[in-house]
């Protein structure tokens, strides 16, 4: 592995954050999840920040963060719409190796609890279907690795991130 952070990508509810913390134990990196990193750099929580400056006015901020992270031995859990950031993630892959952890939509429908809650960056209307049908592509444009999470608990999934990270060069 040359790159000495791992990015972790993938829909709300994949197991980023989870799994990303599980990682970095076995790996015996540092943890940053950028999601409690804007809540610490801007005094509010998400769905605070997205019901003041709206979904676009929460990708700037979340954007701007993103592209600011330096890391060194790090597993870095993003939230899932980073990926509409296209400074962010030119940053994350000069600084990572991207794993896109993937999981198909109805195992991810059937994990995930009310959207509202999580504050989830929907446009008005979007359903998680249309979220998941119109990230996809974009996950996988920018990951280096992806891991298909399906049917894995969440030491599995750790430790199959490693393997492939290690098991290619970059
Ligand atoms: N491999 C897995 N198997 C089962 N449950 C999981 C797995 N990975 C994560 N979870 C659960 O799914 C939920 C969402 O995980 P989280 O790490 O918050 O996702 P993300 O950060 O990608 O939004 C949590 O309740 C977590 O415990
Ligand atoms: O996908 C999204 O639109 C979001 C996912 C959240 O993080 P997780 O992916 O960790 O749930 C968080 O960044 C924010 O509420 C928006
Ligand atoms: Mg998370």
């Amino acid at each position: 592995m040359k790159k000495e952070n791992i990015t972790l990508v993938g829909m709300p509810g994949a197991g980023k954050s989870t799994v990303g913390v599980v990682l970095a134990k076995i790996a015996g990196y540092h943890f940053l999840d950028s999601d409690l990193l804007i809540q610490q750099k801007t005094g509010k929580l998400l769905h605070e920040l997205i019901e003041i400056h709206g979904r676009e006015g929460f990708l700037e901020i979340e954007g701007e963060i993103n592209a600011s992270i330096e890391a060194k031995r790090t597993v870095i859990a993003t939230g899932g719409s980073v990926v509409y950031e296209e400074n962010a993630m030119q940053h994350l892959k000069e600084i990572s190796t991207v794993v896109y952890i993937y999981l198909p939509y109805e195992e991810l429908k059937t994990r995930l609890g009310s959207l509202e809650q999580r504050g989830v960056a929907l446009k008005s209307g979007e359903t998680l279907k249309d979220l998941y049908d119109s990230r996809s592509g974009l996950y996988k444009k920018y990951a280096d690795i992806t891991v298909d999470a399906s049917h894995m608990g969440i030491q599995a999934v750790a430790e199959e991130i490693l393997r492939k990270t290690r098991e290619t060069a970059f």
